[in-house]
């Protein structure tokens, strides 16, 4: 009762009383979840719903801290849970072992929510629940971390920009050359190892296209010549794969790759006019050496009582290593294709072996090249992709989603912002903050109209789809689900096929296209013909009034893309230096996040809900940043001294 009357003080007795009543979807449970779902329990939630699709590893538990040792292997939805629930027993929390992307989760069962809160770490879920949540029109609250750089912000249908208004940052890639022959920096050896050896040797023959590889450079005669050698090469390395039972099949690998291979790009004098050429090594020549004429060979430090995965390991050692991973790999690869003929081993970071292997080839290769030897802890952070995940940071994160969660409740979604935590910067001020954006006119996923159609999918063809859209007002029509044509003018093979045969069936989204070009996405619900009666189907909203906001949404996309045009014929300087400056403001973001060290994470900026935008803002109220208090418009957060922060919450 304590807890609630302090509650009451501060925000007052209605909205607590909101908030109690208040339905609440959390999806994830990890760093920011664990963070979130403590402060929901603690600040007046009673209806809480937890999803998480994973298990507890052990290499969550330094910041995920509703999970103990003992919880290892369990499902982290389940624990968060019972956890939890120890803070506050009086809250009804359901938890749930799945992916959020499974059929059942549909949009009605998504409007069920009062508010959806996100704590993902992926793009892909986050673009599919920022989906759902514009389909049911439900408040989203979205956050993301990466290191010490964090944000929140609001998804409102129709209010506010989308998770998908703006472009998101796709992986950065390398020029295939580069990985393949010309490598000069320890990450390249490391996609090397990781993106394609690892292909060749565990994978299937065709997927060694990973993303992480540009073929920009591939127009290019000489290039073309190399990467014709190149792929010779890879056959080669085939034929040895057929020998891997028998004795010394590591070593044949290793002068393959390291010796043989290498002797055949030392020879192309062009490439090294500039370069320095890379050394060819041999298996025996190493393993026929001591411990210590290596150290003297190779000036690898040995240091005693530093753990193995954090020293660069000796040349011997990394050869071991090699040998080992590649031993024990191909044999699960071999048992594997027991049962799947198409089976293939995956990098996984958190897969020792694989890391092993992956470490160790691209020592292998760096060694060869001149280049700067990582530790095995390095690797994984590199190979992974991964950012430190700063406790703090999701704590913060998390604090702030609850504020935007009790504005949103307490209907004040006009007084929301988006809140950056931005750790490094010269001003005392952690967190600025900007309003929230306008949807992007020419967003694909939140400028369209949604209803739902409950039909009989398994009796309902594609034909019928189209006479019910026309009885509706909807004319001519183009019909897609997920970038693939089911119908138009043009191609009517589908007309006469029942929707389910198509794959059409409860929970996908049909995007329809009509003369005037008016996008609706029709949410199907499978529901039984006898159900329905005479009525072949029922449709859920008011298609009139979605074809007539979506004949106000192409205006406005036609009346932005004439702005453009106008702002690119005059080259406004001003427009120029905001871009200039947004560049710079994201480059120096970036680079705080490079100098950080810490534990690891895998969420990356492209995990972020939007890329930092403007500079810092010079925000109402803001010092100079000499002054020792200073108050902040960020109506939620002050800042004293540019060292503690005060949060008070005005309502
Ligand atoms: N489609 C999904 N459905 C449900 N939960 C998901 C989905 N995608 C991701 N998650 C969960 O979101 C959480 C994100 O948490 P976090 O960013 O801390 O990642 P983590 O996996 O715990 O940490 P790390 O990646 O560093 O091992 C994870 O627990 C993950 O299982
Ligand atoms: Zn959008």
């Amino acid at each position: 009762m304590a807890r609630e009357s302090h509650l009451e003080t501060t925000i007052g007795k209605s909205l607590v009383s909101t908030i109690a009543d208040a339905k609440v979807l959390m999806v994830g449970a990890g760093g920011i979840g664990c963070e979130l779902l403590k402060n929901l329990v603690m600040s007046g939630f009673k209806n809480i719903e937890v999803i998480d699709l994973d298990t507890i590893d052990l290499s969550n538990l330094n910041r995920q801290f509703l999970f103990q040792k003992q919880h290892i292997k369990k499902s982290k939805a389940h624990i968060a849970k019972a956890s939890a629930l120890a803070f506050n027993p009086n809250v009804n929390i359901i938890s749930r072992h799945q992916n959020i992307k499974e059929q059942e989760f549909s949009v009605d069962w998504f409007k069920s929510f009062d508010l959806v809160m996100n704590a993902l770490d992926n793009l892909d879920a986050r673009r599919h629940v920022n989906k759902m949540c514009l389909a049911a029109n439900v408040p989203l609250v979205e956050s993301g971390t990466a290191g010490y750089l964090g944000q929140v912000t609001i998804i409102q249908k129709d209010k506010t920009e989308c998770f998908d208004c703006q472009p998101k940052e796709t992986p950065k890639t390398f020029p295939v050359c580069t990985i393949r022959s010309t490598p000069s920096t320890p990450i390249h050896c490391i996609v090397w190892a990781k993106s394609y050896l690892f292909g060749l040797l565990f994978g299937n023959a065709e997927d060694d296209d990973d993303e992480t590889l540009s073929k920009e450079d591939s127009g290019n005669e000489e290039t073309a010549k190399e990467l014709a050698a190149l792929a010779q090469e890879a056959q080669a390395l085939k034929a040895i794969l057929a020998s891997a039972d028998t004795e010394g099949f590591a070593k044949r690998v290793f002068d393959k790759v390291f010796h043989t291979d290498i002797q055949r790009l030392r020879s192309m004098e062009d490439m090294w006019k500039s370069r320095k050429p890379p050394t060819p090594l041999k298996y025996d020549d190493i393993m026929n050496t001591t411990e210590d004429l290596q150290k003297a060979m190779y000036a690898t430090t040995l240091e005693s009582g530093t753990l193995k995965d954090q020293r660069v390991w000796t040349l011997r050692e990394t050869v071991e290593v090699f040998s080992d991973s590649l031993l024990t790999l191909t044999s699960r690869l071999k048992i594997m294709r027991e049962t799947d003929a198409e089976a293939s081993v995956q990098f996984d970071k958190d897969d020792s072996e694989t890391l092993d292997f992956v470490t160790a080839t691209a020592n292998l290769r760096a060694h060869v090249y001149g280049i700067e030897e990582k530790s095995r802890f390095q690797v994984k952070a590199m190979a992974g992709n991964i950012i430190p995940a700063i406790a703090t940071t999701n704590a913060i994160v998390a604090g702030m989603m609850v504020m935007l969660a009790f504005k949103i409740l307490n209907k004040r979604i006009a007084d929301c912002k988006t809140s950056y935590l931005v750790y490094g910067r010269h001003r005392p001020q952690l967190i600025v903050s900007e309003p929230l954006a306008k949807p992007n006119p020419k967003c694909y996923i939140c400028r369209n109209s949604y209803i739902g159609l409950k039909i009989d999918t398994e009796k309902s063809t594609v034909q019928d789809l189209i006479s019910l859209l026309e009885e509706n007002a909807v004319q001519d029509v183009e019909i897609q689900e997920n970038g693939r044509v089911i119908y138009d003018p043009d191609f009517d093979d589908n007309a006469g096929k029942t929707l389910a045969s198509l794959e059409l069936s409860e929970g996908k989204f049909v995007d329809v296209v009509d003369e005037d070009d008016r996008k609706i996405i029709v949410c199907l619900k499978h529901v039984d013909s006898a159900e329905l009666g005479e009525n072949k189907y029922e449709i859920e909203g008011d298609i009139e009034q979605a074809l007539e906001q979506q004949t106000v949404m192409r205006q406005q996309l036609k009346e932005a893309q004439e702005a453009e045009a106008t702002h690119e014929h005059q080259e406004d300087p001003d427009i120029i230096m905001s871009d200039v400056n947004k560049k710079r403001k994201h480059d120096e973001i970036l680079s705080i996040s490079e100098t950080t060290e810490g534990p690891l994470k895998k969420t990356t900026l492209e995990g972020v809900a939007h890329p930092p935008v403007e500079d810092v803002a010079p925000l109402d109220g803001v010092g100079d940043g000499t002054s020792s208090a200073q108050a902040v418009d960020l109506d939620e957060v002050v800042i004293v001294d540019g060292k503690s922060i005060d949060v008070v919450i005005l309502d």
